[in-house]
C-alpha cells in the first residue's frame, strides 16, 4: 500500500493505489487502516467532510459486514437517505471496496477480499522475513533482527506506568484482583508492542488499620512455620480470627488502632514483623503471577508513600482552601464537582487510602516523569479515582490536567460466581489450581489422548489458565459477568482451549511440513484457494497434519 508512513518506514511489495494520509493511522503496519482510509476518502469526496472526520465514522461492521458507517453521526444537514444516495452514486468498485449497501441510517461496506488477503499476507511476510533480513544486512552486529509484524513504534520515547492487580496483603485476593491482573497485563503488553517504555506496577494494600489488627492477632495466633510455608494464607487466617475476636471484645480494635498509629509514627518495634510479612507475601505472589505469565517491575504499595509527600499535599490543599475540619478529621470538599466530600486525614492523624493515592501519584511523577499512568481498578472505585484525579488537577499539577489525558482509570465490572468446588475463592492459587484440575479432569475423559500427553499436569494448568483469561476477556470490560467453569471446557467458540488448540494445530502443521518452510512470498502463492469453497485433499497441496 503506497502511503508514507511514520512508524515502520516500510513499503509493501504488494501495491494498492495510494491514499491520503490520516493522522494516527499506519497502513504499512495495519492493512485495515488503509481500507478504512479508502472508505473515508469516498465519504469525504461525496459528502464534503474532512478526511479525518470521515475516518472516525468508519466502524468495524457486524454480522458479515466489513465496515459500517452510521450517517447521523456526521451531523450533516439533509436527510439520511439523500446523504446515502450521494455516497452510493459516487461509488465505483475499486481495489479496496467491492460494494456498498444502504440500509436505513447505515452504509455497509464490503472490502475487496482478495486484495485484503493478499495485502495482509504480504505484510506479515515482509515484516516477519524481508524487513528484518534487510535490517540485519545493514547493521554491523551479527545478532538476528526480530520480526516486526504486529509491532509499531508509535510510543517510542514515551513512558507509561500500568498499575494493576494491587491486592491487599492479609485480605483475600478476590476475582476483581484477578480481572485487574488480566486486563493490566494485557495493556502492558499492548503498550510495549507499540514501542512505549512500560513499568508494570503492583500497588499493594500493605498499609492501614488491618495491619494493626494482624499485629495484635499475631501475638496470639502467629506461627513462624505457617508463615514461612504460606504467608498469604497464614496472615489471612489471623486476620479472620482477630476480626471474630473483635466482635465480642471491643478492646481488640483499640489495641489494633494503637498498633497502627505506632507503625505510622515509624516505631521500629511495631514495624519489624510487618516488614517480614510484606516480604514473604510478595515472594509468594511473585511465584503465583509467574504461573499467569505476569511479572511486575515494581512492587510498591500504600506503605511506600512517604509521610512528607502526604503532608506537603495536605498543606497545599489547606492553602488552596479546599480542606474543611470535621470533628478533628480533615475533609476535602468536592461537592462543586459532584464528587462529594472525602476524608483525607483521620482524627488521630493517620492517613487514609485517598491521601496515600494523592501522595503516591505525586511521588511517581517525580520519580518516573511518566507520559501516562493507567490505574486498572474495579468500577466499584470509580468515585475514589475521580476524587483523587480531581484533587491532583485542583492542585495545579501540569501532568494531572484532564487535557493532558495522562491519568487514566481503566475500570471493569464485577465477576460473579467464581467459586471452586470446595467453596468461595479466597486466594489466587485456588483459582489457578481449580482451573488446572477442572481441565485435568476433562482431559482424563479421553484415555487414549490423555496417555499421549507428555506432562498432563503442566498442560492442564496452561490450558486452564488460558481458559480463565479468555473467558474474562470475552466479557465486555465494563459489564459484570458470571464466570462459568463449564464454558471453559469447551473447545468450540471463543474459548481458551480453542485458542490453545488452534495454536497447537498450527505448530504441528509446521513441524510436519518442513519442506514447505519458510512459506514463500505471497506473490508466489495461489491465494484463490483461500476464497474458493473448501475441498478436502485438494491435489497440489501437500500438507500433512
Ligand atoms: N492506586 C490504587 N488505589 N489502586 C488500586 C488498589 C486496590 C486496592 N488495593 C483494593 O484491593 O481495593
Amino acid at each position: 500500500m503506497a502511503s508514507t508512513n511514520p512508524l515502520t518506514t516500510y513499503q509493501s511489495s504488494f501495491n494498492l493505489p495510494s491514499l491520503p494520509t490520516v493522522p494516527e493511522t499506519d497502513p504499512s503496519a495495519c492493512v485495515l487502516d488503509g481500507f478504512r482510509i479508502a472508505i473515508a476518502q469516498l465519504l469525504s469526496d461525496s459528502l464534503g467532510l474532512p478526511i479525518e472526520q470521515a475516518y472516525t465514522g468508519v466502524d468495524y461492521g457486524k454480522k458479515g459486514e466489513d465496515f459500517t458507517v452510521a450517517l447521523p453521526r456526521f451531523r450533516l444537514p439533509g436527510k439520511v437517505d439523500e446523504l446515502a444516495k450521494k455516497v452510493v452514486e459516487k461509488f465505483t468498485p475499486d481495489e479496496y471496496i467491492e460494494a456498498v449497501v444502504h440500509d436505513k441510517a447505515f452504509l455497509h461496506f464490503r472490502l475487496n477480499t482478495a486484495n485484503m488477503i493478499r495485502a495482509v499476507l504480504t505484510q506479515v511476510h515482509d515484516l516477519t522475513h524481508v524487513v528484518p533480513a534487510q535490517r540485519a544486512a545493514e547493521s554491523s552486529s551479527t545478532s538476528p533482527v526480530e520480526g516486526i509484524y504486529g509491532k509499531n513504534t508509535s510510543g517510542a520515547g514515551k513512558k507509561v506506568i500500568v498499575e494493576y492487580s494491587s491486592p491487599n496483603i492479609a485480605k483475600n485476593f478476590h476475582v476483581g484482583h484477578l480481572r485487574s491482573t488480566i486486563i493490566g497485563a494485557f495493556l502492558a503488553n499492548l503498550y510495549k508492542t507499540c514501542g512505549w517504555e512500560v513499568i508494570n506496577m503492583n500497588y499493594l494494600g500493605d498499609w492501614g488499620t488491618q495491619f494493626g489488627m494482624i499485629a495484635s492477632g499475631y501475638e496470639k495466633y502467629g506461627n513462624q512455620e505457617a508463615l514461612e510455608a504460606d504467608a498469604i494464607k497464614h496472615l489471612f487466617d489471623i486476620y479472620v480470627q482477630v476480626n471474630k475476636d473483635a466482635e465480642s471484645d471491643p478492646t481488640v480494635k483499640e489495641t489494633a488502632a494503637s498498633w497502627f498509629k505506632r507503625m505510622e509514627d515509624g516505631d521500629e518495634s511495631a514495624l519489624a514483623n510487618w516488614r517480614i510479612w510484606r516480604e514473604l507475601s510478595v515472594k509468594k505472589y511473585t511465584e503465583e503471577y509467574e504461573r499467569l505469565n505476569v511479572a511486575f517491575d515494581v512492587y510498591t504499595g500504600e506503605s511506600k508513600v512517604g509521610k512528607a509527600s502526604i503532608d506537603t499535599a495536605l498543606a497545599r490543599l489547606e492553602e488552596m482552601n479546599l480542606i474543611e475540619d470535621s470533628n478533628g478529621a480533615k475533609l476535602i470538599n468536592l461537592e462543586k464537582y459532584k464528587l462529594g466530600k472525602a476524608v483525607v486525614r483521620k482524627k488521630d492523624g493517620t492517613s487514609i487510602y485517598l491521601t496515600r493515592d494523592i501522595g503516591g501519584a505525586i511521588e511517581r511523577y517525580e520519580k518516573y516523569k511518566f507520559d501516562k499512568m493507567i490505574y486498572v481498578v474495579s468500577s466499584q472505585q470509580d468515585l475514589h479515582l475521580s476524587q483523587f484525579f480531581k484533587v491532583l488537577e485542583l492542585m495545579d499539577y501540569e501532568w494531572a490536567q484532564p487535557k493532558k489525558a495522562s491519568l487514566v482509570h481503566v475500570n471493569y465490572g464485577l465477576v460473579q460466581g467464581m467459586s471452586t468446588r470446595k467453596g468461595t475463592v479466597v486466594f489466587l492459587n485456588q483459582i489457578i489450581n481449580e482451573a488446572a484440575s477442572v481441565m485435568h479432569d476433562q482431559m482424563k475423559t479421553n484415555e487414549e489422548k490423555y496417555a499421549a500427553v507428555e506432562d498432563p499436569e503442566t498442560t492442564a494448568r496452561e490450558i486452564g489458565i488460558t481458559g480463565v483469561k479468555i473467558q474474562d476477556m470475552a466479557a465486555k470490560r465494563i459489564n459484570n459477568y458470571t464466570f462459568n467453569w463449564d464454558r471453559m471446557l469447551s473447545f468450540e467458540g471463543d474459548t481458551g482451549p480453542y485458542l490453545q488448540y488452534a495454536h497447537v494445530r498450527l505448530a504441528s502443521l509446521e513441524r510436519k511440513n518442513p519442506h514447505l518452510l519458510p512459506i514463500p512470498s505471497p506473490a508466489e502463492l495461489d491465494l484463490d484457494l483461500l476464497t474458493s469453497p473448501h475441498t478436502p485433499n485438494r491435489p497440489g497441496i501437500l500438507l500433512s497434519s
